[in-house]
């Protein structure tokens, strides 16, 4: 999908799939370093985390295992709920693995501390984040992140995996909504 579907529901195209795949090979060339004759087990927070995932994972030389979590702090809305439940469990057990959870996004920071202590206290041989987009709120809290794609702005962003209430998962590009769209 891309912006020529979107109808008047978007109201700019913020990171455009050129953006990412470089960005992604970016991230890819500096987590083969890291990593590099090391066993890596990266894991996606679903659903979100699905494309930057698949991208990443083909961008990267090292070999990897992948494993998935849900999660879920966001209802149907633009706003967190503040409570974390899991949705599914990885299948693999983590303890004396390296392991990279890969993200969409850092928004409210909330999600990411919350699964930090979760699959900290399984015992990885370490433990790193990879994250596509940041949001500056999630800046000021103290969790460690070791890579991120970009930086942006206080808005509320679909596409590339992001929904607002589980649509435009399957836009190439990240955007951001015209207010009609949420009520604004
Ligand atoms: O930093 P936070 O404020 O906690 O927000 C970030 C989280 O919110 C979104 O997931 P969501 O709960 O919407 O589930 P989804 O990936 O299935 O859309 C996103 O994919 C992150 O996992
Ligand atoms: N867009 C979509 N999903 C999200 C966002 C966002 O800006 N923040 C947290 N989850
Ligand atoms: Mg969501």
């Amino acid at each position: 999908m891309d912006d020529k579907d979107m109808g008047t529901d978007l109201k700019s195209v913020l990171i455009t799939e050129e953006e990412i795949n470089a960005k992604l090979a970016e991230l890819a060339a500096a987590i083969d370093e890291e990593y590099a004759g090391k066993d890596l087990l990266i894991i996606g927070v679903l659903k979100g985390a699905v494309m930057v995932m698949a991208d990443l994972a083909r961008a990267l030389s090292t070999p990897v295992t992948m494993d998935w979590m849900a999660v879920s702090s966001y209802g149907a809305g633009t706003q967190s709920s503040g409570v974390v439940r899991i949705l599914k469990d990885l299948d693999t057990d983590i303890k004396g693995k390296h392991v990279l959870i890969v993200e969409d996004i850092i928004d409210s920071g909330l999600t990411l501390s919350w699964l930090l202590s979760n699959l900290g206290s399984r015992e990885p041989a370490s433990l790193n984040v990879c994250t596509l987009l940041r949001k500056p709120e999630a800046a000021k809290v103290a969790i460690d992140v070791k890579w991120v794609g970009f930086d942006i702005p206080n808005e509320f962003v679909v596409g590339y995996g992001l929904d607002y209430a589980e649509r435009y998962r399957n836009l190439r590009f990240v955007g951001t909504l015209a207010p009609h769209v949420y009520g604004g």
